[in-house]
């Protein structure tokens, strides 16, 4: 549960907020993404949130598209209190038939086809209110993305038709009076030409949100909502990878509240080439963060000898990493005793990004699990049961660029910044069979061979992760006129933004084929090399 101080301090109270009830789209998040970056604040909850369970006021209403048909028994409709509560109401896609569905009920038919993809939008000006959605836009047709079945059969009571499509003759509607909106199509993707020209004209223009959601002013406000949670005392432990998100909700508590914040790297055996001495270097000598490092490199290796099922492996380290976690916070406060500091750690620090809580809390539910991710994930959980811990996550409104952003803001380097992802399981899932300490060092070494060739290249920031797996199977090469047998190096690169999709990345031939000769010449024990150009899906990023 929130705390009082939370909810004063949470940025709903603090900006201007368009709410998006969420009825299930895989394109919702989009919605909340576009909108702050217009530097209007918004967020996402539910399609079942009744308006009695908000605590604050939005500025405007979005309802967002979603796999149902309105007019089916079970699908999802929005509290009716949300229309009469005066803000301004826009409904995209499902939203629109929902706008249509709940003033009655033959409003929203089947259509005989499905209609997904580019439709060319014509909007019409009728010197009204109602003129303002498309402010800007009634001057000749513009390209919008539709993707859907079902459709207006008729114009609900009181509305009006505010664009056509060739296929749909309500592609848009608005009411006479009231700022209620409607639209087929969906501006939150790119295919939508205006689509962000159209969310500023409802956000800006219609409910009159203020753009000023902007990182400066979000540091201020989570430094003194840590503050005031946290109290003169209280201290505040953790975990710490050096990856992107948990460095910066480190720099942030560091600001906050100094060295009363406690960082703690596990090594975990399976980390990259001379990964802990960087991570130290970073956090402790540029950042001035309180860090200490648990070699536990051999409890890890040992534990992993002879196991080859991934989830038995990620279970294995995920469990360990909590286990040595807990042991390093009784030290903590063992070691502060009879110092200024002394007394219970009561805080644990999260880096829980907004794709994380979009996940649980989304109408959906959590997706199905493919892999169990979040190693670290189950920590809070049986360390907060176990030791009474309350969980801080000052990242969980933001998205990964976001927090890029917000890491540059606070000084921290770009190349860390800019760095790729790294799992908590680190390299064992990346070792197609059993994880032995010589099967690490092989794929360590062709993993920084490959990363520095493409830093070099200069391509690095082009490629959104990029790593290279070892395959435990050997194949045969002839070295020096002699048979060698050895292992096999599968590289992977791909391009995505929100890591859900991605595409492999596109080398030049050449270039792979120099990487390839730099791995096997240099690295004992791999006899060839190979380039993984899978998508996801089908394939996942990380192969196990
Ligand atoms: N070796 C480690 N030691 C301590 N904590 C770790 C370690 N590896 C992962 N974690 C914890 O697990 C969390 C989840 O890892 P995740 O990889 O998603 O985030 P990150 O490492 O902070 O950033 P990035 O996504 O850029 O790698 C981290 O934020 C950190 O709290
Ligand atoms: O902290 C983490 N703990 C994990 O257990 C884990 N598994 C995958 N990943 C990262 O998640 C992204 C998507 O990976 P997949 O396509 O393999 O599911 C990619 O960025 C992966 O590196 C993890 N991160
Ligand atoms: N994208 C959507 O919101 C689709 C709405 C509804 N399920 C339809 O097919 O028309
Ligand atoms: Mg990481």
């Amino acid at each position: 549960m929130a705390t009082s101080i939370e909810q004063a301090e949470a940025p709903h109270n603090s900006y201007d907020t368009i709410l998006t009830l969420d009825f299930g789209s895989q394109l919702t998040h989009l919605i909340t993404r576009r909108l702050r970056e217009l530097n209007v604040y918004s967020e996402m909850l539910p399609c079942t949130t009744k308006l009695s369970d908000l605590s604050w006021k939005p500025k405007g209403i979005i309802l967002s598209g979603g796999p149902a048909s309105v007019y089916e028994k079970d699908a999802p409709h929005a509290d009716p209190a949300f229309f009469d509560f005066g803000v301004p109401i826009l409904g995209i896609c499902y939203g629109l038939q929902e706008l249509a569905w709940r003033l009655g009920e033959d409003n929203v038919i089947a259509g005989t086809e499905r209609e997904y993809g580019h439709a060319d939008l014509v909007p019409q000006r009728h010197n009204s209110h109602v003129d303002r959605l498309f402010e800007g836009m009634h001057d000749g047709a513009t390209q919008v993305w539709m993707s859907h079945g079902d459709k207006l059969g008729q114009l609900p009571d009181g509305f009006c038709t505010i664009a056509t499509t060739q296929n749909s003759p309500y592609a848009s509607i608005a009411h006479e009076s009231k700022p209620i909106f409607g639209i087929q199509f969906h501006p939150e993707v790119t295919h939508t030409l205006r689509g962000t020209d159209i969310l500023k004209n409802f956000a800006v223009g219609i409910c009159g949100a203020q753009q000023n959601w902007k990182m400066t002013s979000f540091i201020d406000n989570e430094i003194t909502r840590v503050r005031r949670l946290v109290g003169e005392r209280g201290q505040v432990i953790g975990a710490v990878s050096g990856g992107v998100d948990s460095t910066v909700a480190a720099k942030l508590m560091k600001e906050a509240i100094g060295d009363r914040f406690h960082a703690v790297l596990v090594d975990n055996g399976v980390m990259r080439l001379n990964e802990c001495q960087q991570v130290k270097e970073t956090l402790v000598e540029h950042l001035g963060i309180n860090l200490t490092i648990a070699d536990a490199s051999e409890r890890f290796l040992s534990g992993l000898e002879g196991v080859v099922d991934p989830e038995k492996k990620r279970k294995f380290i995920g469990n360990t990493f909590i286990d040595i976690f807990e042991e390093e916070a009784i030290k903590i406060e063992k070691a502060a005793e009879n110092t200024p500091n002394a007394g219970k750690v009561e805080w644990f620090l999260q880096g829980t990004l907004y794709p994380d809580v979009i996940e649980s809390i989304s109408y959906k539910g959590p997706s199905a699990t493919i892999k169990t991710h979040h190693n670290v994930g189950g920590l809070p959980e049986r360390m907060m049961n176990g030791q009474g811990l309350k969980l801080i996550e000052p990242l969980r409104e933001l998205f990964k660029d976001e927090v890029r952003d917000l890491g540059r803001q606070l000084g921290i380097h770009e190349d860390l910044v800019m760095r790729h992802p790294f799992p908590g399981p680190g390299i064992a899932i990346r070792i197609l069979g059993d994880v032995t300490p010589e099967r690490v060092e092989i794929a360590r070494k062709a993993d920084h061979i490959f990363i520095s060739m493409i830093k070099e290249a200069g391509v690095y920031n082009e490629i959104s992760q990029a790593y290279a797996a070892l395959d435990t199977n050997k194949a045969v090469g002839v070295m020096g006129d002699k048979r060698q047998e050895g292992y096999i190096i599968i590289l992977r690169a791909v391009t995505t933004t929100d890591f859900m999709t991605a595409e492999a990345y596109k080398f030049d031939m050449d270039f792979l084929m120099k990487i390839s000769r730099r791995i096997v010449n240099e690295v004992d024990g791999v006899s060839c090399v190979t380039y993984n150009t899978t998508s996801k899906p089908p394939a996942t990023i990380e192969m196990q």
